[in-house]
Parts: structure tokens; sequence; C-alpha cells
């Protein structure tokens, strides 16, 4: 380790005793973090089904850096690139387009754990927890804009069963791993101008959710999740699955509810819904990701929003229950440097957050000493946790501060500016 990212360290430690702050605990809680690396901003949510190449569902990738992930050994390497420059053991979070059938096309109501074992080989390997999604979009069945809530029974059906072959999967992925999967379901479906019946599709949903969740499954092999959204391209008017709706059910059926950071009112925050729905769900998954003025998926950056999630999570001791997803893709930079900008600001908001002098604020507010709280939330934005945060990384083995970027650059030189045509 650096003489001084020690010494730095050392000064830092002891000024955050002062403020009753215990640094190696705050260490030790930073390392059990895990974080799910979503497969999808190493490729443009493109997959390896060989379709079109239309993504559809309203979600829209742009930019046109070099270097895309073309196969499924690509984007492993990729991935293995982005995990070398994060500190801490993470997951992977794949979707159903992302399986690998030989050149054969296997319909997605068809698809089965051989069909991912790679993926699995290669987890097991590096002792990484894998979380899966069905795919509801970039598909012929999903081109009108409805999924599970489609009016057509034939289609729901065809929909309904890839629900269930994702959740056999999420169990294999489980059992590989030793590790819970999370498969998470969320769904396009919702109309570009008003409908008269808003009521309809609603009821559709539940049905075919209900369908998708009957069959038992081990919770220790797969849990289930469902995750609302307010509106998408194409969606303006209408979503089945809105925020509310999901939070009903998952409620109402035990599930986990995932809360995306993109998808809400631009003058909501995910930060203040943890404390309104955790008392009413057993787990909860988020999507980390960073609205732009809509649900633009940017990468994450270390902004007052992410301080706030992550000091929510802490503060409400939410820790346990909560699982950490990102969920961005950005195609006009480095997409492994997103993964690893992403992902590392992630870990140091929840460090900032492990480092918080929380009992002498919790003992202001208590006093009606709103002054004081004031005060320290802000003299607490400057204490020195970047210091912490580099001896963290170099005592886990990954480089501190900016040192990451000379990896990537080299990996960009070396391998990614090989694969001709690779720009989306
Ligand atoms: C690709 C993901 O499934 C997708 O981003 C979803 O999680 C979402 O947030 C849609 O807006
Ligand atoms: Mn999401």
């Amino acid at each position: 380790m650096d003489r001084g990212v020690r010494e730095a360290f050392a000064l830092a430690r002891e000024r955050y005793a002062e403020l009753g702050v215990d640094v190696d605990s705050a260490l030790d809680r930073l390392a059990s973090i895990s974080v799910s690396l979503h497969c999808w901003q190493g490729d443009d949510v493109v997959g390896f089904e060989g379709g079109t190449g239309a993504i559809g569902g309203g979600l829209a990738v742009t930019g046109s850096y070099p270097g895309r992930a073309r196969t499924a050994d690509e984007l492993r390497a990729d991935l293995d690139q982005a995990l070398g420059l994060i500190p801490g053991s993470h997951r992977l979070n794949l979707h159903a387009s992302y399986a690998e059938t030989g050149g054969t096309r296997v319909e997605r109501d068809a698809l089965l754990p051989e069909h991912f074992s790679r993926w699995m080989d290669w987890a097991r390997e590096r002792k990484v927890g894998l979380d899966f999604n069905p795919t509801f979009f970039a598909h012929r069945l999903a081109e009108d804009g409805m999924t599970l809530a489609h009016p057509d029974p034939a289609v729901r059906r065809f929909w309904v069963d890839h629900g269930i072959a994702c959740r056999r999967i999420g169990a294999a992925f489980g059992e590989a791993t030793g590790t819970p999967c999370v498969t998470n379901v969320w769904i396009p479906d919702g109309s570009k101008d008003t409908p008269v019946d808003r009521k309809g599709p609603r009821e559709r949903l539940t049905e075919s959710l209900d369908a998708i969740f009957a069959g038992p499954i081990d919770p220790a092999l797969n849990r289930d999740a469902v995750e609302g959204k307010l509106f998408g391209i194409g969606a303006e008017a209408y979503t089945v699955g809105s925020y509310e709706y999901y939070l009903a059910y998952a409620v109402s059926r035990g599930i986990l509810l995932c809360l995306d950071a993109g998808h809400y009112h631009p003058t909501e925050v995910l930060s203040d819904k943890l404390s309104a729905v955790m008392g009413f769900l057993g787990e909860a998954l988020l999507h980390v990701s960073r609205g732009v003025r809509w649900d633009s998926d940017h990468v994450v950056t270390l902004s007052d929003e992410l301080d706030a999630i992550a000091q929510e999570l802490v503060r409400g001791d939410y820790l346990g229950r909560v699982r950490l997803g990102l969920d961005f893709f950005d195609a006009s930079i480095n997409r492994v440097a997103a993964w690893v900008i992403g992902c590392r600001n992630l870990l140091k908001a929840m460090l900032r957050a492990l480092l918080e002098p929380i009992d002498r604020l919790r003992e202001m507010e208590a006093s009606g000493d709103l002054t004081g709280r004031l005060a320290l939330l802000e003299e607490a934005k400057l204490l020195p946790s970047g210091a912490v945060w580099d001896y963290h990384c170099q005592e886990r083995g990954v480089p501190a501060g900016i040192a990451w970027l000379d990896a990537i650059r080299a990996y960009e030189r070396e391998v990614l500016s090989t694969r001709s045509g690779a720009g989306t």
C-alpha cells in the first residue's frame, strides 16, 4: 500500500473518531456490500439472440463509442476487466436475451438453464452471484407495446411461459452459485395516448403475474421482484405496471419490489420512498440509475441523491433487506469505464453513509437542536471520506483514485479498439 494513502487514512480515522465514528467497522460493513452489475451496459442492451437489434419497449441507448461487446465471451472479458477495478465481491445481473444457444434459435418461452451454462461456469469460477430478468422487449410479440397485459390470450400465454422459464433459470443460478438469484420482472406495457380502459390491462397483468409466480420455488434459490415505472417512450399516457400497481402487488404477494431511481417524476426521489415502503415489504431491489430530465439511464454519479439513497439504506438499517443493482446504459463513453464509474460511485456513497456521524445527528434531532443538525450535516460533507476510500481500494487490491483509468485505457488500446464495427 502507498505510504501516503496509509498516512492520510490514519489522520482520517482520527478525525472520524472525534465525531464518534468507527472507521474500521464502517469498512467491514462496506466490504460486505454486493452490487449487481447489469450485463446490458456492455453491449447496449443488444443481447445474443441475433435479432434486428431494435430494443423497443421504450428503451433507448445513444452513442457510438467503439468497442461494444458482440459476443458473450467478449462481454465476460469486459466484465472481468470492470470487476477487477471495483473493490469488493459483486454480482452479475443477466437478461434472458443473453442466452447462449449455440446458434440455434430458442424461443424465449423455451429457454432452459442449460442456455446459461457458460454464464454459470463463469460465475462459479469467480464466486460471483447471479441475478436475472425475463426479457419482455426486443421481440416480435412485444412490438405493439403489450406483453403480460396483452388483450390476446395467446400472446399473454407466451410471455407468461417466458416468465415461468426465467424463474426456473433463476433457481438454477441460485443452485449453481450458492446465493439466491433475484429474478426481476419489468414489462414495457402501456399506451402512447389516453386509453379508455385503464382497468382491463391491469387486471390482465395481475392474472399473468399470478400465473408466473404460481409455482413455488425455494427462496434460497430464487426470489421474485417486480419493477414499476412512470412512463416510457411510446407509453407516455399510460403505464400498466405503474409504481402504485407494483407496490400493491408486491406487498399483497410477499415478493420484492424493485425501485429504479429513474422511474419517477423528476421531482420525486427514490431516497424518500425507502422508508415509506420498507415497513410493508420483506425485501426490495434497487436499480441505481440516473435520470436526466427523464428515465435517461445515465451513468451513476456521486450526486446528492445517490448520497441520500445510501444514507437512507444505512440510517434505516435496510442493508440486509435491500439488494443493490445498477441500471444504466451509455454508449457514448467507454462501456467498461461506465460500469467502473457507476459501481465505484455507489460504493463511495455507501461508504460516506457508513461514515456519517449519525449518533450525534440523531441526538441533535431528538433534542430539537435543528441548528446543530444542519451545521453538522453540512460540515460532514467535507470529512475525509476520500482518504478512507483510497485505503479501502488499495487494501482490496484495486487502484485508488483515478489510477484505475490507466487499466481501462490499456484495455481499450489492446482489446476494445480491435473490435471492428463494434460501435452502435
Ligand atoms: C434493461 C432493464 O430491464 C430495464 O432497464 C428495466 O430495468 C428498466 O428500468 C426499464 O426502464
Ligand atoms: Mn430498471
